[in-house]
């Protein structure tokens, strides 16, 4: 994985700004990274599933595809099986019936390769933040390269904490070090369940552009968990809008990403489409 450090994202006035508008969109943009998008990053499948908890007949039959290097927001009412979706996609729950794939292979419990961002950071109290994000590769025996450890907390920031207790950090820094901690088992996927979601409005901005453009330009593919249809139209490639239960992918909505900006036409008219939609199949 090769990657080079990105600046923070809010303007000087405190806005954070649109990274998918035309003025901010560099990131991931030369043929360099659109080969290694191409090359390294893979598919998520998901075929025929159904989940059932006792009495609740979660999915019957869901199907999910999301392309190599896209971002696919899956958005429903509360209750409609968001997570347990995401759960699915990880390996950290078992389907009843059906199948999930990532890159072609059987997804049968949770692995390094896919990693997955929780609403909340979980990190360890105990660990300074940069031991924090070098704990997946030392679970796994190895000695964490100090080059991609650095390149990643300068990622997301937080290069000038690295030897902080995480106790110091607020929440957004927290889940800046949660996502730093995933990306350094260098994943293929990210799977993310509303990480931003306990966070301010500017904060939630900021790590939302922050995570286009790690996405970008890392070419990972992601599946992203949320309530929030601004969030959703804004980070998706497309938009799967889940029903209730027992849910399957009721519409996906494609998101123009090329034109998109926060308080363009395009956006406004994406949200609205949306939010009809999400009516349509039972907003609560
Ligand atoms: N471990 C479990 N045991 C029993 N039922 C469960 C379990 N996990 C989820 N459910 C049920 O499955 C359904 C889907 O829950 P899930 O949390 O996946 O929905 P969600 O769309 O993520 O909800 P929200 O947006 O409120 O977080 C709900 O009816 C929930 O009560």
């Amino acid at each position: 994985m090769s990657i080079e450090s990105r600046p923070a994202t809010a303007d000087d006035d405190g806005e954070a700004s649109d990274v998918r508008s035309g003025s901010a969109s560099a990131v991931g943009a030369d043929a360099g990274d659109a080969d290694r998008r191409a090359t390294d990053a893979a598919p998520i499948v998901a075929s025929d599933l159904t989940k059932r908890y006792d009495e609740t007949l979660v999915f019957d039959g869901l199907d999910l595809s999301v392309d190599p290097g896209e971002v696919c927001c899956l958005l429903g009412p509360s209750g409609c099986g968001k997570t347990t979706l995401l759960h699915l996609l990880a390996g950290l729950e078992d389907p009843t019936s059906g199948r999930v794939e990532i890159d072609s292979e059987a997804v049968t419990g949770p692995d390094y390769r896919w990693g997955v961002v929780f609403q909340d950071p979980l990190l360890y109290p105990w660990l300074s933040v940069r031991e924090n994000v070098e704990i997946g590769p030392r679970l796994r025996g190895e000695e964490p390269d100090p080059d991609l450890i650095d390149e990643l907390l300068e990622l997301v920031g937080l290069d000038g904490v690295a030897d902080a207790d995480t106790a110091d950090l607020s929440g957004g820094m927290a889940q800046r070090a949660s996502l730093a901690r995933t990306l350094a088992n260098e994943p293929e996927v990210l799977l993310l369940d509303e990480p931003f979601s306990a966070l301010d409005q500017l904060t939630k901005m900021e790590l939302q552009d922050e995570l286009l453009r790690i996405v970008d330009e890392l070419g990972v593919t992601a599946a992203f968990v949320t309530h929030d249809i601004d969030e959703a139209v804004y980070l998706g490639d497309r938009v799967a809008i889940m029903g209730p239960v027992p849910a399957g992918i009721e519409h996906v909505e494609r998101i123009d990403s090329e034109t998109r900006s926060r308080d363009d036409e395009a956006f406004l008219a994406e949200r609205a489409a949306t939010f009809e939609r999400l009516e349509a199949v039972g907003l609560e």
